[in-house]
């Protein structure tokens, strides 16, 4: 009896000792039969075998400024419009033909992918984005709530909000012009993304916030707080690592905060209605959540810092701002279609600098792309930050040229999309761009911008890609110009 009980013991032990070195065992012939399966696609050696590709995802710092996506830029010039990536047992690939563009995108069937969208539905365990418009997974779903929403950014709503926007900017315009000693070093990241945000809440909630007058913003440090929690989600280990639960808990608490105040707004808005009194065309939270602010701030610091480089380009820009708009404080609608320049200007920025760098699609099935057999279950990649600098799309990529976007030029199709394509396309692009335009014109019309010495024109990518340092500027009015102090028709509709 004894005998029998010493040798179930050890027995158990044995397993005890077994079992995980045989669940290992299974894990890795379960690496090994994914590698095989995916090894025909060109990729980069894995660095090793069961980390695969993991070490670039999760590399903070990059020599010579780089980022990820210069690393999956080398990959495509090196191996071709299909790239292999492999991390533990999955593997994903990053495409870069205007084929893949367009089948992937421009197709409803190919739906976004479940495993990153579901993780910014919920982030670290709290409901973040939730079903929201930008990450909504099932397609009926997304498809019922998308064509309400887009009724509150057709074309003729939109021409109605330039009369906040002109006054949202003017104000912004009077602190700026307020430091424009030549001296004062004026952080243009807080009063950018303030007026941005203030233009936000204003036009989508209706909602007065003066955060860049009086340089109070709880939302936006908030949102800073999740973006930082966001950036960590490459890293799979980060959840479990004891130095990052700090932030993990920071970013939770700012998205129960953000929650609350989208539920008072929505209280709000609600009282409002019920009151009747006069409202727009309501869109819902995460709109401001998502992408707004965010995203058209960067764009506007991006492209200060680009211009920082280029003086003759910003004296094009203030001639064609002088010659449409001229001295008037108040940019109509009309107007903003003939500022060409700065159209053209701000495309370019968002083909060297995507806020967005790009999206990811689900396959579902098995499925030949660009000549390669692609297993079902994979994510694919499509980053217009790399195709816009592949030099078989753009000539000489790394220029800075405006002239690329000007009417006459060719286009290659489906090689340039920092708003995606297709249906999951940015709902905000009109928008994002009237506001930006404004901003931008009315800066170039009154002030001169000097990035203060000590600053890179480095750039970040931290979910968003914006310029590493805050662009911190020394301002000086323009010289000769006179500004009309009365603000006429601001509605900026035609009459
Ligand atoms: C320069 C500014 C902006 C850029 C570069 C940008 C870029 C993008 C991109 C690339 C997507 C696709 C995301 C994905 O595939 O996951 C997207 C989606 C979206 N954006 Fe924007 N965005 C900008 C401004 C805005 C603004 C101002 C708003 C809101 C007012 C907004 C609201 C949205 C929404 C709701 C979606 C999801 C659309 C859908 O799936 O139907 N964006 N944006």
């Amino acid at each position: 009896m004894e005998l029998v009980a010493s040798c179930l013991w050890e027995s158990w032990i044995f397993l005890l000792l077994c079992g995980p070195l045989l669940a290992f065992g299974f894990y890795c012939a379960y690496v090994h039969v994914v590698h095989l399966r995916y090894d025909h696609i060109p990729g980069p050696p894995r660095a090793s075998f069961l980390f695969g590709h993991l070490s670039y995802i999760t590399r903070q710092k990059w020599d010579n400024g780089k980022i990820l996506q210069d690393v999956f830029l080398e990959w495509a010039k090196e191996y071709g419009p299909i790239v292999r990536i492999n991390v533990f047992h999955r593997a994903s690939v990053i495409l870069t033909s205007p084929e893949s563009v367009k089948v992937f995108l421009m197709n409803p069937e190919y739906k976004k992918d479940p495993l990153i969208y579901s993780k910014i539905q919920n982030l670290y365990g709290e409901r973040f984005l939730g079903r929201s418009l930008v990450s909504e997974l099932d397609h009926e779903l997304w498809r019922k709530q998308r064509r309400i929403l887009d009724l509150a950014f057709h074309r003729s709503y939109l021409m109605s909000l330039m009369g906040t926007i002109n006054e949202k900017v003017e104000q912004m315009m009077a602190i700026l012009e307020a430091k424009a000693d030549g001296q004062t070093e004026v952080c243009m990241q807080n009063v950018i993304c303030s007026t941005i945000y203030d233009l936000s809440a204003k036009i989508l909630f209706g909602m007065e916030s003066n955060s860049s007058v009086d340089g109070q913003n709880p939302f936006l440090l908030e949102i800073q707080s999740i973006m930082e929690g966001m950036a960590l989600m490459n890293n799979p280990f980060s959840r479990f690592s004891p130095g990052k639960r700090k932030l993990i808990n920071k970013t939770r608490e700012s998205i129960r905060c953000l929650r609350q105040m989208g539920k008072e707004w929505i209280q709000y808005r609600r009282e409002a209605f019920q009151n009747n009194q006069e409202f727009p065309p309501d869109v819902i939270m995460q709109l401001l959540k998502g992408a707004g602010s965010e995203t058209s701030c960067n764009q506007v610091l991006l492209t200060l810092m680009e211009l920082q480089r280029h003086p003759k380009i910003v004296e094009r820009l203030r001639a064609e701002v002088d010659e449409v708009i001229g001295t008037k404080k108040n940019i109509e609608y009309r107007d903003l279609g003939k500022l060409q320049y700065l159209s053209q200007v701000l495309k370019e920025v968002l083909r060297l600098y995507p806020p967005v760098t790009g999206t990811v699609r689900w396959l579902e099935k098995d499925t030949v792309v660009d000549g390669f057999l692609i297993p079902g279950c994979t994510s694919l990649f499509f980053s217009t930050y790399v195709m816009g600098r592949l030099e078989i799309y753009f000539e000489d990529p790394l220029t800075f040229n405006p002239e690329r976007f000007s009417p006459e030029v060719f286009k290659p199709n489906f090689t340039y999309f920092p708003f995606s394509l297709g249906p999951r396309s940015c709902i905000g692009q009109y928008l994002s761009q009237m506001e930006v335009k404004v901003l931008m014109a009315k800066m170039f019309q009154r002030l001169e911008f000097q990035m203060v010495p000590g600053q890179s024109f480095g750039i970040l990518d931290s979910v968003t890609l914006k310029p590493k340092d805050s662009m911190i500027c020394t301002l000086k009015p323009r010289e000769g110009r006179k500004i009309s102090l009365v603000m006429k028709d601001v509605s900026g509709l035609p009459s």
